[in-house]
């Protein structure tokens, strides 16, 4: 069964914990956001694994280097998944995946701003990570043209596991999934919802749908 993880993009542990309370009944993964990890730290990490110890707490630190450093600093946190730039060189990945076995965890490769996302997933896929995100950031899917089609494109043809994140919502959650996506990350089609629980409620019907 496909997961749904929210991706929280707010800034503040109380904000997320609030957040992460009303979802928690219908997410999987409970992504704490780059801004968020970068403003409140590692504390953010642990506090969020106490509130939800039966969730994967998803650390999204976007790690260029120090893989094996940085890894060992949100495990130890209390993450159950971090995350390492595709654009990386594979020795910082190798390095966050040698961390993740220490700690029995993972690691998720990010592909955003990477030229060939489909090529680079399946290259680390090698490497033991747990699946590859297809990633358009949000300057990406703030550009005009930008469509999540793309994205949804090439997890049809990635052959290796992969999530989806990139303006996910209950227009197009059914499509990522159909497409082969094992995780469909939502950020603001949740915590911009005038009522998140309601929003994920429905993400994740139409996940169980699909
Ligand atoms: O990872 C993300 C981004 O880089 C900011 O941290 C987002 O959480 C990810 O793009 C999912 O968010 P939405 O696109 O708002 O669904």
């Amino acid at each position: 069964m496909a997961k749904l993880q929210v991706a929280i993009d707010l800034l503040t542990t109380e904000e997320a914990l609030a957040l992460a309370a009303k979802v928690a009944p219908y997410v999987d993964i409970i992504e704490l956001g780059t801004p968020l990890i970068k403003n409140m730290g590692s504390t953010v990490i642990t506090a969020m694994k106490a509130a939800h110890p039966d969730k994967l707490v998803f650390a999204d630190l976007k790690t260029a280097d120090a893989g094996e450093l940085e890894a060992d600093i949100a495990f130890k946190a209390g993450a159950d998944l971090v995350t390492v730039m595709g654009a990386a060189g594979n020795a910082t990945i190798i390095g966050a995946v040698k961390a993740a076995k220490a700690h029995g965890k993972g690691v998720v490769v990010d592909t955003i701003g990477y030229p060939d996302r489909v090529k680079r997933a399946q290259e680390v896929t090698a490497l033991g990570v747990e699946f590859v995100e297809l990633h358009a950031g949000l300057d990406e899917q703030w550009t005009p043209g930008y469509s999540i089609q793309v994205l949804i494109d090439e997890a049809a043809r990635a052959g290796v596991p992969v999530s989806i994140a990139g303006g996910v919502n209950i227009d197009n959650v059914a499509a990522v999934i159909k497409a082969g996506a094992i995780v469909a990350v939502a950020g603001a089609a949740i915590y911009g919802a005038e009522d998140p629980a309601a929003a994920a409620k429905a993400l994740r019907e139409a996940i169980d749908a699909a």
